[in-house]
This record gives C-alpha cells, sequence and structure tokens, in this order.
C-alpha cells in the first residue's frame, strides 16, 4: 500500500505576533508544496462548508437540461460535464477502443478519456449576484449563500499570500497580497469550483471505467496562485505525486491530530504561479483524484478555490533574499524545475495556455 503523504498542519487561528506562523507556512509550502490548515471555525466556519456542499449537491441534481444551459465558456465559467476537461491530456487513456475508432474516423472528438466527474465554475459575485448563469433549481438565497463562501475563501487566501509575504521576507511584504487586489479594472481568474465525482456504478456504459487506468481526475498542478481544498470525511481518491516524479500518495481528510476539531482541515496547496514568483522555490505539487477502493460506491464530493492575481500581474521572480539565494544555488535549474526558467508571463497569458490545453472541445475551434 502507499505511503499516506506526510503533509503538515498549521494552525493560523492565534492572535499576536505570526511571525513564526509565517515561517512555518513557507518552509511547508517549499518541502511538500501541500499544507493543512487546522480549520476551527475561524476563519471559515463549519456550517458555511457544510452549506456550501449542500448547495453543491442540489447543483449537480439539477435536470441536465439547467445545467447544460450553463455549459462552461471561454471565460471559465460554468458547467462542465463528464469528460468534458482533461487535466493530464498527454497520459488520460482512450477510454474504449470503439470510441476511438469513431474518434479517428470522425477526427472531432478529443480521444482521451476525459476526468470522470463534473464541475460547476463560479466566477465573482457583485451584491451577491453571480454574474453568469446559474440552474434556476437554485434560489436566489443559495446564490447569496455561495457568494458568501465566496467571499470567505478569498479572505482566508488574502490572508495566507499576506503570511508568504512575511515568511518569504519579501519586498515590500505586502507584494503577493496586493497582486491579488482586484476592482473591476483589475480582474482577476479567481474560481469557485464545485466538483461532483459519479460513482463507479453510474458511469454511462460509454465511460465504462477501467479501475487501474482511469482517473477521476488526471494528474496537473494548479492553474493560479493558490488553491484551497475542501473535502467531506470518508471521501478518499485525492493523490500527490511524490519528489521521485514517479511514487504517488494518497492525503487523508482527516490527518492525524485533527480527529477531535469541527471539521477537517482545509487543505491548501501552492499553484503555477507561486511556483513562478519564486522561480521554483514553493512546490507546484502534482496531484490527481484516483478511484480509491471500496467507497467508490458512492459519489464524492469536494470544493476547490482556486486563487489568482489580477490578470495583468507579471510573474517575474519577486525581491526577496530566500529566493534570490535559491536562484542563485542554482539546484532548480539543474534539476530542471520548470518554474525556474522561462520568459516572463502574466498571470492571464499563464491561464490561458493552461486552460486550452485541458478543454480540447471548447478551444477546438480556435486552435
Ligand atoms: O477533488 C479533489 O480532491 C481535487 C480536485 C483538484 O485537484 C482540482 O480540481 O484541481
Ligand atoms: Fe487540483
Amino acid at each position: 500500500m502507499a505511503k499516506i503523504a506526510s503533509i503538515p498542519v498549521i494552525d493560523i487561528s492565534g492572535e499576536g505576533d505570526q511571525t513564526q506562523v509565517a515561517k512555518d507556512l513557507v518552509e511547508a509550502a517549499i518541502e511538500h508544496g501541500f499544507i493543512y490548515i487546522k480549520n476551527l471555525g475561524k476563519d471559515i466556519p463549519v456550517e458555511a462548508i457544510e452549506g456550501a456542499f449542500e448547495m453543491s449537491k442540489k447543483l449537480f441534481n439539477a435536470p441536465l437540461s439547467e445545467k447544460r444551459a450553463c455549459t462552461i465558456r471561454h471565460n471559465n465559467r460554468g458547467w462542465s460535464a463528464m469528460q468534458y476537461e482533461t487535466l493530464d491530456p498527454g497520459n488520460q487513456r482512450v477510454s474504449h477502443p470503439l470510441l476511438l475508432l469513431i474518434t479517428v474516423v470522425s477526427l472531432t472528438d478529443n480521444p482521451q478519456t476525459g476526468d470522470l466527474k463534473e464541475a460547476f465554475n463560479f466566477g465573482p459575485f457583485i451584491n451577491s449576484k453571480a454574474q453568469q448563469p446559474l440552474p434556476p433549481t437554485l434560489t436566489g438565497e443559495d446564490e447569496a449563500a455561495i457568494g458568501a463562501f465566496r467571499d470567505l475563501c478569498e479572505k482566508l487566501c488574502l490572508k495566507l499570500t499576506t503570511l508568504l509575504g512575511l515568511g518569504l521576507e519579501v519586498d515590500p511584504p505586502d507584494f503577493f497580497t496586493s497582486a491579488h487586489l482586484t476592482s473591476p479594472d483589475r480582474p482577476s481568474g479567481t474560481i469557485l469550483r464545485f466538483l461532483y465525482y459519479p460513482p463507479h456504478e453510474q458511469l454511462p456504459a460509454r465511460e465504462a471505467v477501467d479501475r487501474a487506468a482511469d482517473v477521476r481526475a488526471g494528474a496537473h498542478s494548479d492553474y493560479g496562485s493558490m488553491t484551497l481544498l475542501f473535502r467531506l470525511r470518508g471521501q478518499a481518491g485525492l493523490e500527490i505525486l511524490g519528489r521521485d516524479g514517479k511514487s504517488w500518495s494518497p492525503v487523508p481528510v482527516v490527518p492525524p491530530g485533527t480527529e477531535e476539531d469541527p471539521g477537517p482541515p482545509v487543505l491548501l496547496n501552492i499553484g503555477d504561479l507561486l511556483a513562478y514568483w519564486t522561480g521554483g522555490l514553493l512546490r507546484s505539487t502534482v496531484h490527481r483524484v484516483v478511484f480509491a477502493g471500496g467507497r467508490d460506491t458512492e459519489p464524492r464530493y469536494s470544493i476547490a478555490f482556486f486563487f489568482h492575481p489580477w490578470g495583468g500581474a507579471e510573474l517575474g521572480v519577486v525581491p526577496s533574499q530566500r529566493v534570490r539565494e535559491f536562484a542563485e544555488r542554482g539546484d532548480a535549474k539543474a534539476e530542471g524545475n520548470p518554474y525556474a526558467e522561462r520568459k516572463v508571463l502574466t498571470a492571464d497569458e499563464h491561464l490561458q495556455m493552461r486552460l486550452r490545453a485541458s478543454y480540447a472541445q471548447l478551444y477546438k475551434d480556435k486552435a
């Protein structure tokens, strides 16, 4: 059996001087790229998380026609149907020989098995109103609750960017935080995403699953600065790739020492943009969601909050002694760390590049 991931648990709920917490957070971000944020209900009340999961179940249970009317667009908002997204296009197998044949003949479909999941992406809300179509099954009250949850996630991420800036001694220390402040003329790619992974038995025959070969979400790193991930007790499946680039380790929902907490810790992971900003010092760790065993007979729900800076933010290396020393040692370049050497992109350019790679159908007309 694979060894479970040894990811540190960090409590950010304390008052007063946060210097030590900030340093611990940075060390964890360097070493693992994944960190459990002990959730004592202070930054995000446990009821708000439970409420968000209720909204998610309601949304995915809505009639197909309602979800279809909200199909994801180039603005990355809306509903992504089963297999519409393929997070690891280079490796996800062709699902069925017949499908391959049809694909080759028609030359239109995406030949890979897409992720065996549905997703719904929420962009910004203005005065508790989503700026995108939502399934009518969701009431105005539901909509406001989702918007409020998104705000809580954003606030927690701003706190985390501030701690990372402090821990890395970036000059000025609020560099990351300021890059994430948005306004109507400084929009960002930030997305709140509900995810639904149907149980094995409910997959349509065409998507007949080979549990050993197919994944619920393909191997990927996240596109933004950082991601918050909310999961439900008993719903395993997330795995992270080790530094060897080969071994996968499961990431428990409830790590040792948090069993008695009011809710599971919030899982934080570093995304591509913080890796670029630090020349690969902070780790944007590859992860995936697999069929984990006996429990796959139940649906799995998770909620991700992908935090992005405003679109024009440049991803050049930040002024920080720690980052400079890391770059001068040259280890990252020597190891082929993809974040250590590249031309400077903006956050928007990077996002567009990643979306094109994951949504073959959506972008096929715009190749
Ligand atoms: O559902 C999960 O546990 C992880 C999802 C994920 O990695 C993603 O959507 O980027
Ligand atoms: Fe992810």
